[in-house]
């Protein structure tokens, strides 16, 4: 469970980016985050797996208040929370397995630990056969399928994803949402920034519409609400 009381986020240049945020998001959720750029969403999500830190309010993350935690206690948040990013950010030198291994081998797991959770993994986001493959031997889609692999490596209960299909073109990006509606239904909570109106229209979900740093609607089966 996600909650966030009266935060406010003020970056050191004095940009307000949020404004007394105050949200729930249970265990399970699917949740767009929507907004016109600027709006402050990437700030909003980003304060849920301790990327920025709020200016005042608090945060609690599966019962981790993220501002009182011990700096050594943030791997432990972190392994709770998986992120994907719109330009993947995978390891360009290293294999699709050696990227999805990474987040185990930090943690000092077993390699047969990690053999046998990457296959599973890989085979979950449908690229069983891509292990030995290196980033950019890969597709936009295939790539932004290692970094969500990536991301649930150490089955976290929550993905964070901010704008996801922002660098795919439209079949894949229904491809990915796909990938992650499934694994929503295997109950893992879902928080995703997006512009993509379509997706946002079609497969419906809640929706956090996010304007001038404040959450402006907040609906259960929403609409994207924008023109774009
Ligand atoms: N690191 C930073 N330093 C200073 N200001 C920032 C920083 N990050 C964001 N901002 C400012 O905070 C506000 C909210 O930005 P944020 O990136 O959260 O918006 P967004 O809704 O995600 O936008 P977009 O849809 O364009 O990604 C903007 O005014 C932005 O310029």
């Amino acid at each position: 469970m996600i909650e966030m009381h009266d935060v406010w986020k003020t970056y050191p240049n004095g940009a307000v980016a949020l404004q007394g945020v105050s949200i729930r998001i249970d265990k399970g959720e699917f949740v767009y985050v929507v907004g016109p750029s600027g709006a402050g969403k990437s700030t909003f999500i980003k304060l849920m797996y301790r990327e920025e830190r709020p200016s005042k309010g608090s945060i609690f993350v599966n019962g981790f208040n993220i501002e009182r935690l011990k700096e050594r206690k943030i791997p432990l948040l972190r392994r709770q929370i998986g992120v994907v990013f719109q330009d993947f950010k995978l390891l360009p030198n290293k294999t699709v397995k050696e990227n999805v291994a990474f987040a185990l081998e930090v943690i000092e797991a077993s390699p047969k630990k990690i053999k046998s959770r990457v296959a599973e993994v890989l085979e979950l986001v449908g690229l069983g056969d891509k292990a030995n493959a290196l980033p950019n031997e890969l597709s936009g889609g295939q790539q932004q399928r290692v970094s969500i692999a990536r991301a649930l490596i150490n089955n976290p209960s929550v993905i964070i994803a901010d704008e996801p299909t922002g660098n795919l073109d439209p079949d894949t990006s229904w491809d990915i949402m796909r990938l992650f509606e499934e694994i929503n239904n295997r109950g893992t909570t879902i928080v995703m920034a997006t512009h993509n109106k379509e997706i946002v229209n079609t497969l419906k979900k809640r929706v956090l519409a996010v304007e001038g740093g404040q959450i402006v609607r907040d609906q259960k089966r929403g609409v994207y609400g924008y023109e774009n």
